[in-house]
């Protein structure tokens, strides 16, 4: 038997075996593009991160220039106005030795005459365009111009006295090359100024444009983080989409498994039980198939099936599966599918039009009755029972149902015809008893197995006394009757092992496997009885019967089917000639000498 599926009715996806369709393919370009894009974001997050790092080591060389050029701007501011201040005191002093002729007013004199050159120096030493060069230089030589007018006024004043200094000051050179001086000094350092308040000026907006950048890269970050956010939130429901796709489709997939499953069981176990069919020798026979197989094909089912009688007024019950509870005899009306031919299915006993024999089984539950038909023949009914019957989703397996018992009807009407031929071919007709070929095959038959049991065999041959008589006497039709009803005692006297046959004519014979030649004999008495009993009116007239009978035995009288059937018909003939109307039995020592 093929394993039975562990499953009981599985649902049918929209009541078809269609295999699922398989995952789009336009959901990987999505996917692919959403994976794209998240990389895209990364890689211009990190390249934001990585410029926003940089910006700083920028921002700060430039500012670092910048005060370096600032730093450089005050020295020479400062060296300018130290400059400045050296020969404003150094002409104050001057001026004050004039006036005073004391040598301690000098001494800020000194000092500028002492700072001086290392000053100059140091202005003339730095790079400086050419315009600053030139007015370096232009400095420088009033410089020296008005040193040494200093000093001439100092020696003057020192050699000649007051007035001659003060007349020497009063041409006013040395207020002039001061003037210039100053004009040219204080030029210088406004140029400075002017210069430092540009590099602040580029050193605010470089700063500015530092946090911008700052600003910028921050906001472009967190756009691109947001972005990333999004598109990955997309992706991660496309991946759940697809996920949630991909179960659906596994779980379609397992449906249509065990769908296909459950039918390559169905398809194979009712191939085997057509198949044993075909073999079933009766059709009790062929009922216990259906209902073994019936089982394991409609598992959570319960059921019976139903045939009709010979006389085709009543069903029997020849099959049960489940825990069916149906009545053992039905009439053809109890049950709907009958009266109309086909399928009656009903949710429920109650509010539905149910079956007398569903009622009578007491349950409630879906019940689906299927006549069997056969070539317009309707030889019976199926009727199945259980809770799954009543989903709509098993509509399909109330069709295969259906399917099967339409091949179940055609397989059991085979078998119909079969018995029927068999039997056609073993009786007679006309007593219902087995005919001669039957006979010579059973004989041999039993004969073997007695021989292999050492058990007994009997036979008994009899043969109606005056037979022609009869038929003379009340007509060939009574004599025919008088074979029926022979034959019918014959049937109801044996034992169901015996085998009652028309050897030929009003010849018959019995076989009694299992029967001693002694118990033979007695049977043979008791069947003379019985014959000799009969009482049948024929046209007000009364007609008795007789037999003769002879009876031999294995292994008595030997071990061959022809020998014994010889002794029997000798010793059938013996009571014959003894005056008919009894029983004898065959000499043995004289057939065992015949035999031999
Ligand atoms: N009605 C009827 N007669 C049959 C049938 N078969 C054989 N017979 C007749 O049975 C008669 C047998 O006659 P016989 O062989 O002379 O034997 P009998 O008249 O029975 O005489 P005994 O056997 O000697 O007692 C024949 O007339 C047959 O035609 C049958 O099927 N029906």
């Amino acid at each position: 038997m093929p394993r039975r599926p562990d499953h009981l009715y599985p649902r049918l996806p929209g009541g078809s075996a269609a295999i699922p369709a398989g995952p789009r393919r336009s959901g990987a370009a999505p996917s692919m593009i959403v994976e794209t894009r998240l990389r895209i974001a990364t890689a211009c997050i990190i390249a934001v991160m990585a410029a926003i790092g940089l910006v700083p080591h920028f921002v700060n060389a430039s500012v670092e220039q910048a005060m370096a050029a600032l730093d450089a701007t005050t020295t020479r501011e400062r060296e300018y106005g130290a400059l400045l201040n050296y020969l404003s005191d150094a002409e104050a002093a001057q001026r004050g030795y004039v006036i005073t002729g004391r040598q301690e007013f000098l001494d800020p004199y000194h000092e500028a005459l002492k700072a001086l050159p290392a000053l100059r120096k140091a202005l003339a030493g730095q790079a400086a365009p050419a315009s600053e060069r030139q007015a370096l230089d232009e400095i420088g030589r009033l410089t020296e111009a008005k040193l040494a007018y200093m000093r001439e006024v100092v020696r003057v004043r020192s050699a000649q006295g007051a007035a001659a200094a003060s007349a020497l000051v009063e041409n006013g050179r040395g207020k002039q090359y001061m003037d210039q001086l100053r004009e040219r000094i204080l030029a210088q350092e406004a140029a400075y100024a002017s210069y430092r308040a540009a590099l602040r000026d580029r050193l605010a907006g470089r700063s500015r444009l530092a946090a911008n950048v700052s600003s910028i890269a921050t906001l472009v970050d967190i756009v691109l983080l947001v972005a990333m956010g999004l598109v990955g939130g997309s992706a991660l429901r496309q991946r759940r989409k697809a996920e949630q796709h991909a179960t659906e489709i596994s779980g379609q997939l397992r449906v249509t498994a065990e769908l296909a499953e459950r039918r390559n069981f169905q398809l194979q176990s009712g191939g085997e039980m057509l198949h044993a069919l075909e073999l079933a020798e009766t059709l009790d026979e062929g009922a216990q198939i259906v209902a073994l197989y019936f089982r394991q094909l409609l598992p959570g089912l319960s059921g019976s099936m139903y045939l009709y009688r010979h006389s085709r007024d009543i069903l029997e019950r020849k099959a049960t599966w489940g825990t069916a509870n149906d009545p053992d005899i039905a009439e053809p009306l109890d049950c709907w599918a009958l009266r109309k031919g086909a399928r009656h299915f009903t949710p429920s006993t109650e509010g539905a039009l149910a079956c007398r024999h569903a009622l009578a089984a007491g349950t409630t539950v879906p019940r689906v009755c299927l006549p069997l038909v056969t070539q317009g023949n309707v030889i019976g009914f199926i009727t199945a029972e259980g809770t799954a019957l009543g989903n709509e989703d098993n509509a399909a397996e109330r069709t295969w149902i259906m399917q099967l018992g339409e091949q179940v009807a055609l397989a059991l009407a085979n078998v119909q015809l079969r018995v029927s031929l068999r039997h056609q071919s073993v009786i007679d007709p006309l007593t219902q008893l087995y005919n001669r070929r039957y006979l010579d095959e059973t004989l041999k038959r039993e004969l073997a197995r007695a021989t292999r049991r050492g058990a007994p065999l009997a036979v008994i041959m009899l043969d109606l006394d005056h037979f022609k008589r009869v038929n003379d006497t009340f007509g060939h039709e009574a004599g025919d009757m008088l074979l029926r009803n022979v034959g019918s005692v014959l049937l109801q006297a044996i034992r169901g092992s015996d085998v009652a046959c028309r050897y030929g004519g009003e010849e018959l014979v019995l076989l009694l496997p299992d029967c001693p030649l002694d118990s033979a004999v007695a049977r043979a008495e008791r069947l003379r009885q019985v014959i000799r009993a009969l009482n049948l009116t024929v046209n007000k007239s009364v007609l008795t019967a007789s037999a003769s009978f002879g009876v031999a035995a294995y292994p008595t009288h030997g071990d061959a089917a022809d020998v014994l059937l010889q002794a029997a018909d000798a010793a059938m003939y013996a009571a014959k000639h003894g005056g008919r109307d009894q029983v004898c039995v065959a000499p043995v020592a004289r057939l065992q000498e015949d035999g031999g």
